[in-house]
């Protein structure tokens, strides 16, 4: 059994970015899967996952089925194979658009995909509804998986590794298009990725995972300028740019669960006390304890501020009803955990 998700807990505030960075392995896919519930049978998932106030561990299949798509949306890590390679485009995102918005006639649905790809930049939209995904380059594969999870205007979109295996260009586009997405429809989003710079331009906040586990959470600007846990600061290391020196070895078994630090065996800082004792979450100003609760962007959101785009102005609005589209759990036992049974050999050790 691997303990994938070993006590996540964050929130995800409307109109925020929230970056996951982390290791390959570290449970990045299977925290953002488990979400919206689409993790395969071998996954167990423990604690809550409170949505909008409603726990999605507990609501039942129907209605889960029918929130996931239209009120939350995930955007799957490859778009090559995400994608119905026998339909069009058009096709692919006028069903969407049809099943989540209630509509029927078949222009006023063309109008809708193309608008939706057309504010997603793609070049061309109404030819490209005619397309198929082979014709398609990645990046705009991408933008027609974004278009399908906008398509039910959803208020929390996660987004796995939106940018793998493109080039700087394109990659630098689906930034700006996921960054004017936030913006526009003042959506809560949860981007998982590999690519630190990418979390660095696109994340207002970012949550740095580590064998399972939530190690250091803050302001990405925070993050970025100041780590505080020594694997943050390892993984910033290893950025091109920053000396891109790797973390030597590579992480512990996520079948056992160690006590202490689970990056001890790694740690350039640590003590004979992380050993035996797991630190608690670094955590920099900006993350909800620390604030208790008030929201910084709309305590600043003053006449001052005006400038500062409207998704900051929905995001307080929401605030009134919502704290939050993802809250954080009340206590440990509340943390989201995952564990993943192993069909052959590990099924002998449960
Ligand atoms: N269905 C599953 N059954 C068993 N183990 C799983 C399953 N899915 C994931 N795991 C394990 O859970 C751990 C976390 O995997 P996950 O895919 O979330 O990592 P990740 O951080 O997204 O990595 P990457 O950056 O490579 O995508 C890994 O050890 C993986 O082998
Ligand atoms: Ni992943």
């Amino acid at each position: 059994m691997v303990h994938a998700v070993n006590g996540v807990s964050l929130e995800i505030r409307p109109g925020e970015i929230f970056g996951i960075i982390g290791e390959t392995g570290s449970g990045k896919s299977v925290l953002g899967l488990s979400i919206p519930g689409l993790l395969p049978g071998n996954c167990e998932v423990g604690g809550s996952i409170v949505f909008k106030g409603t726990d999605l561990l507990r609501v039942d299949r129907k209605r889960l089925r029918h929130w996931r798509g239209s009120e939350i949306a995930f955007i799957p890590q490859n778009p090559a194979t995400s994608l119905n390679p026998v339909l069009t485009i058009g096709y692919q995102v006028a069903e969407a658009i049809a099943r989540f918005r209630k509509m029927q006639r078949r222009k006023a649905i063309a109008a809708q995909a193309a608008g939706l790809l057309r504010d997603l930049r793609m070049p061309a939209p109404e030819q490209k509804l005619k397309s198929y995904p082979f014709q398609l380059s990645g990046g705009m594969k991408q933008r027609v998986l974004a278009a399908i999870g906008l398509a039910g205007q959803p208020s929390l979109l996660i987004a796995d590794e939106p940018t793998k295996g493109l080039d700087a260009i394109v990659r630098n586009q689906v930034v700006d298009m996921l960054h004017r997405m936030a913006q526009a429809t003042g959506a809560a989003m949860l981007v998982i990725t590999h690519d630190l710079h990418v979390a660095e331009a696109l994340c207002d906040r970012v949550g740095v995972m580590y064998a399972g586990q939530l190690v250091e959470e803050g302001r990405a600007g925070d993050i970025f300028q100041a780590p505080k846990h020594p694997y943050t600061k390892g993984l910033l290391r290893s950025m091109p740019g920053r000396g891109m020196v790797p973390i030597p070895g590579t992480g512990p078994s996520l079948t056992e669960q160690a006590e202490g630090c689970a990056f001890y065996a790694r740690c350039g800082e640590r003590r004979p006390v992380c050993m035996s004792l797991r630190p608690a979450l670094y955590a920099s100003a900006g993350t909800p304890e620390q604030d208790g609760g008030v929201d910084p962007a709309c305590a600043a959101s003053g006449s001052d501020a005006a400038g500062s785009a409207n998704a900051i102005d929905r995001t307080c609005a929401a605030n009134e009803f919502n704290a939050a589209y993802v809250t954080k759990a009340a206590d440990a036992m509340h943390a989201v955990k995952v564990r993943c049974f192993l069909y052959d050999s590990d099924s002998r050790s449960e």
